[in-house]
């Protein structure tokens, strides 16, 4: 090869690279603000290491142990720093200096890059005025009135589900509980927002939706991780590649808007319903298109992340048969037949039973990556420039800050032996552990942002104030206010709990023997955090896809006849 004949504008130009990049490295590594917090080489250079884990699903993981290896605040990427205490999240001896329960903090600006149709919704706006303004219309549509009205279509899927497990246990074949909960999920949310029956449940023709649903979380997802992706126009070609999908899935979209639409506004117990009176007012900025914005929204937000829930607690019932037993009698007892399982104080009192669906959240919070948040863009300039800080540390303008939700899940300061699936934690604990894990537990993420909406630390505040008498209380009041926020922990709980007292009324259920049987579970060996067989896997897509359980089902005795009826 004759290295002396090339151009000489050529070596110039290879020179001035080697030099650009030189000075990148130096700068990223030496002199960024962010250079004192430790991180993995490439996360400190680039989003690409984000990136990377993201297409992999494995992010969360990563996160995890990244965070056990550099120490508690880490540079997950060059403007990027994500913690794992109590303080950060929602502060306990330095509030305000957190990240979630904080009024001069939103969503980063990376979630503008999921808007897809031009309008933000309620999950990706970012201006305060106009989330406040969303938050309270969808609010009607998701209040405990509402939610009432929309219970008894809610039991109608769910007894469709026992019907699909009846037959499934007469022809003795093992039930994929990860599809079949999705399936329940968008089939409850069809009629939720549009009163539309999807009937994903009994036949195939809308299962595409899932694979467009999915698609769109994937993309979303890694352009938020890895911005430059977006720059690049890389949605342009996962159009190109899911492109079938994705016309299908409009269509279906449209379908479904339109059908709704050529019915009154009052004709179905919806979102549409609901709100549609607060719609389209001079008071308020939000019209009946972008109502339909939110709506579409609600099938990842409201689907997915439920039956991931469901499906998680399967699996660690098919697994730790104490747990099982005696949920199966707090059950068992708690009722006299299958349609006294409705919401209500007896569903409430059951106290085993919320105890095993916060665990399953815990272990597997179905979103379990860490949710960017920065200061509004006015933050630093108003206020005579105070600082922001988290956990005491001063965050420099244009950091992204987060809390990774698995991580804090499952430190052992907050959750000892925090990879065991132990619902009595929830029961047993003292009143100080108690404190502790009520506050790092954050599924629902919180403050003005979250799903929860109300921060746990007044959720214990309130608790407090009413049983500083009677430090036994507390757990007690902690849960009952926890549960019934608002409507969103609502239809979260409700359906949860639905779901999964009723299918332990009408049957038993076992682990399907055999390979399928392994379905969902960690690998032994594995380094990348997929090695714990007992932990249910789930792969991030900001909310979870996951596989399994697969179990086999056997109706108790002659209860079955109260769903075969239905059929
Ligand atoms: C187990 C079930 C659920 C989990 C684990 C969950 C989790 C979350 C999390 C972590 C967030 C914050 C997202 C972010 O910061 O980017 C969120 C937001 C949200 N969730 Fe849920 N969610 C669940 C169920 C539901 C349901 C059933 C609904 C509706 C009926 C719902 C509606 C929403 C909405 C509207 C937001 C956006 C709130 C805002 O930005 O003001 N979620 N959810």
């Amino acid at each position: 090869m004759d290295l002396g004949t090339g151009h000489p504008l050529t070596g110039c130009f290879a020179l001035l690279l080697l030099a650009c990049s030189f000075t990148f490295v130096v700068y990223r590594n030496y002199l960024h603000p962010l250079s004192k917090y430790p991180g993995p080489a490439l996360a400190r250079l680039s989003d690409a290491y984000a990136g990377f884990y993201t297409f992999y699903g494995n992010l969360h993981l990563r996160t995890y142990l990244d965070l056990q290896r550099y120490g508690p605040v880490l540079r997950s990427g060059p403007n990027k720093l994500v913690f794992k205490s109590i303080e950060a999240l929602q502060g306990e001896r330095c509030y305000p200096q957190n990240i979630y329960n904080n009024d001069r903090i939103t969503k980063s600006h990376v979630y503008g890059l999921t808007v897809a149709s031009g309008k933000p919704s309620l999950f990706n706006v970012i201006d305060k005025r106009h989330h406040r303004e969303k938050r309270r219309l969808i609010g009607h549509a998701i209040s405990d009135k509402s939610l009432r009205a929309f219970e008894p279509t809610l039991i109608d899927q769910i007894d469709m589900f026992l019907q699909q497990l009846l037959v499934a246990s007469r022809q003795s074949k093992a039930v994929e509980m990860s599809e079949r909960s999705k399936h329940l999920g968008m089939d409850i949310v069809g009629f939720l927002s549009f009163g539309y029956p999807l009937q994903m449940l009994t036949t195939s023709d809308n299962h595409f939706i899932m694979r467009g649903l999915k698609i769109g979380a994937f993309q979303a997802n890694a352009f938020m991780q890895w911005p430059l992706l977006k720059k690049l126009g890389v949605q342009h070609l996962m159009i190109y590649l899911g492109k079938k999908q994705r016309v299908q899935y409009l269509r279906a979209l449209q379908n479904m808007i339109s059908t709704r639409l050529a019915q009154g506004r009052h004709a179905k117990q919806d979102l549409f319903s609901f709100a549609a009176d607060y719609v389209d007012s001079p008071k308020n900025e939000i019209g009946t298109s972008e109502l339909f914005g939110e709506a579409l929204f609600f099938f990842p937000a409201a689907g997915d992340t439920t039956s991931t829930a469901i499906a998680a607690l399967f699996f660690y019932l098919s697994r730790n048969p104490e747990v099982y037993k005696k949920l199966a009698q707090e059950i068992r007892s708690s009722f006299r037949n299958g349609s006294e399982i409705r919401s209500g104080p007896r569903l409430q009192s059951c106290r085993y039973l919320r105890a095993c669906i916060d665990e399953a959240l815990r272990m597997t919070p179905p979103v379990a990556g860490t949710l960017w948040r920065e200061p509004y863009a006015n933050e630093y300039k108003k206020g005579g420039g105070e600082p922001f800080t988290v956990d005491g540390h001063v965050i420099p303008p244009g950091t992204q800050v987060g809390v990774s939700i698995y991580a804090i899940h499952h430190e052992e300061a907050y959750f000892p032996k925090p990879f065991l699936f132990r619902p009595e934690r929830w029961l047993e604990s003292d009143a100080e552990t108690l404190k502790w894990m009520n506050m790092a537990f954050c599924p629902f993420s919180l403050g003005s942002r979250g799903c929860a909406g109300k921060s746990t630390r007044q959720v214990i505040a309130d608790g407090l104030e009413i049983n500083t008498v009677h430090p036994p209380l507390l757990h007690l009041k902690i849960h009952t206010i926890a549960n019934w926020t608002n409507g969103y922990l609502l239809v979260a709980y409700m359906e949860t709990s639905l779901v999964v007292a009723k299918t332990i009324w009408y049957f038993d259920f076992k682990i399907d023997g055999g390979d399928m049987g392994r379905s969902g579970e960690g690998s032994v060996g594995r380094k990348d955090g997929r090695g714990r067989v007992d932990e249910f896997q789930t792969w991030d897509s900001f909310g979870s896809t996951h596989l399994g359980p697969n179990l086999v089902f056997e109706p108790r005795g002659e209860l079955w006849r109260e769903i075969d009826t239905k059929a």
